[in-house]
């Protein structure tokens, strides 16, 4: 990666998966600062190496390239206000807060800084992650390319050209990290109960979640063909995936997608 200063503004989940990815990538913790209210958060930053760390928002941005906003939504307008005088015109200033839109952020910044929205997701913190970037039409090349710099250093990127459609990156990737931890918990629990011991469950589970997203994403052969290939005529398999559809799985997807796109849409609204 060039060489750039990035200030995180907030140490929470996202910020620490992203820091620790890009530290675990390589990057020098020296170039990384943050600001936390409360302690905890910073403390596990020092470990990672991270040296640039302190409570106030102002002081932490310093002279950074690139400011990472990684608070809670509903705190972008007071945070970015109180940037605003330490914000520059050619700043790459990074928002990971579901909903609030790009302009309210570059409003409430002054009209300064160019201002790129991210929805990321938490494997970031192992360079597994998966993004979604979203520029103001002012952004120019070079910092559209360092956003995609930073965020491609902890996994994979997609660009967005319409600002709407990071709901749906927040339904099939900022949010889903969970919806596969709930699915594991669930199988992990079951295998439990099944009379496997709880490392075993844990281990197996874990492995042929990461095997089977290796094989979609790394081969070009669709979900439903890898689907079908497990699935020996009238054997076990198709005994498990009959009772998934018996059980609406498709609808329900839709269903939990709708809802978190449904609810990132009304951030939007509640924090404009
Ligand atoms: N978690 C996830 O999987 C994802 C989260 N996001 C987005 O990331 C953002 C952060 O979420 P997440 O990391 O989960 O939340 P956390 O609550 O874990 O982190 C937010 C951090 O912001 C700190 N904070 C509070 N007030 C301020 C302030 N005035 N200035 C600076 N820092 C402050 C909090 O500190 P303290 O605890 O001391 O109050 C906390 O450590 C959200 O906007 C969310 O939409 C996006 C994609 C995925
Ligand atoms: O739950 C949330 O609102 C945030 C956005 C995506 C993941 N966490």
């Amino acid at each position: 990666m060039s060489e750039f200063t990035t200030a995180f503004i907030g140490a929470g989940n996202m910020s620490r998966s992203i820091i620790g990815g890009l530290v675990a990538g390589g990057v020098d913790p020296r170039s990384v600062s943050a600001s936390n209210p409360s302690k905890g958060p910073l403390e596990a930053l020092e470990k990672l190496g991270l040296t640039e760390l302190g409570h106030s928002n102002v002081e932490v941005v310093g002279n950074a390239d690139v400011v990472v906003l990684g608070v809670k939504p509903k705190l972008i307008q007071a945070v970015c206000e109180e940037l605003a005088p330490v914000i520059r015109d050619d700043h790459l200033v990074i928002s990971v807060a579901a909903g609030v839109t790009a302009d309210n952020i570059h409003r409430w910044l002054g009209s300064k800084g160019e201002v790129v929205r991210c929805m990321p997701n938490t494997p970031s913190q192992i360079g597994a992650g998966a993004s979604g970037l979203y520029a103001r039409a002012s952004v120019g090349d070079a910092n559209r390319q360092r956003a995609e710099e930073v965020m491609s250093a902890v996994g994979v990127v997609r660009w967005v050209q319409e600002e709407p459609l990071l709901h749906a990156v927040t339904a099939v990737a900022g949010s889903a990290p969970a919806y596969f931890f709930q699915f594991m918990e669930a199988m992990i629990a079951e295998a439990g109960r099944m009379g496997l011991d709880e490392e075993s469950a844990r281990t197996l589970c874990a492995q042929t979640c990461i095997g089977a997203g290796r094989m979609l994403a790394e081969g070009d052969v669709d979900a439903a063909e890898l689907r079908r290939r497990v699935c020996s005529p009238n054997g076990a398999t198709e005994r498990a995936v009959d009772a998934f559809s018996a059980g609406g799985l498709d609808k329900l997807v839709s269903k939990a997608m709708e809802a978190c796109a449904a609810r990132s849409e009304e951030l939007a609204q509640e924090f404009s």
